[in-house]
């Protein structure tokens, strides 16, 4: 099977389709269906006996409120996540999908300028999803450095979407 990628002007415009008035959904259902999606696709190549522990690294956007969603799927499918969050997202959706993993007793490591809990994370993890960045990712990295190291250190990266 060939795989296609979607640039970022492209996905924006169908986002933008889906949640206007002839598409008619919500951010909300978006989310979720991209953060099962993911789940999903990282179960189906990653599975859960041999690949436990999942690190998902999610940034302060939508992409990372769609590792949000995956993390509790993950959680669901008998997985064991761990988020990562260097830069919490201000937004309400994004601190209710943060409160649903949080009830399911999903471990977070709190952002914090000590690298070293982060570090560890990562090499106890099998996988790590990357939900850092989506389509509004810009310039040069400026305020998430460790982003550019989860790429470098990781042994196996499930990126949830990629946009070039
Ligand atoms: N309509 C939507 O907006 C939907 C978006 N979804 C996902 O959300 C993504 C887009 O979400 P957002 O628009 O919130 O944006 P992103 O999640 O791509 O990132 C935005 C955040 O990144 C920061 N940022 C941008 N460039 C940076 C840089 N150079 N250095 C450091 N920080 C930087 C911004 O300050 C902002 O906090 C999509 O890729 C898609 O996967 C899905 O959840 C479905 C619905």
């Amino acid at each position: 099977m060939s795989l296609r990628y979607l640039g970022s002007r492209i996905a924006q415009q169908i986002d933008e389709e889906l949640m206007g008035s002839v598409g008619a959904f919500s951010l909300d259902q978006l989310m979720e269906l991209a953060g099962l999606a993911c789940a999903q696709a990282l179960a189906s190549v990653y599975g859960q006996e041999k690949y436990p522990r999942v690190l998902v690294c999610c940034g302060p956007g939508n992409q990372g409120g769609d590792g949000l969603v995956a993390a509790r799927h993950l959680g669901m499918f008998g997985y064991k996540p761990t988020i990562y969050m260097p830069k919490p997202g201000s937004k309400d959706i994004y601190k209710r999908l943060k409160t649903q993993c949080d009830n399911m007793d999903i471990e977070t490591i709190p952002p914090s300028s000590d690298l070293e809990p982060f570090r560890a994370a990562l090499k106890s993890s099998d996988v790590i999803l990357d939900a850092i960045f989506g389509f509004s990712f810009q310039g040069p990295l400026t305020s998430l450095r460790d982003g550019t190291s989860i790429k470098e250190r990781s042994r196996k990266l499930a990126s949830s979407l990629t946009f070039s």
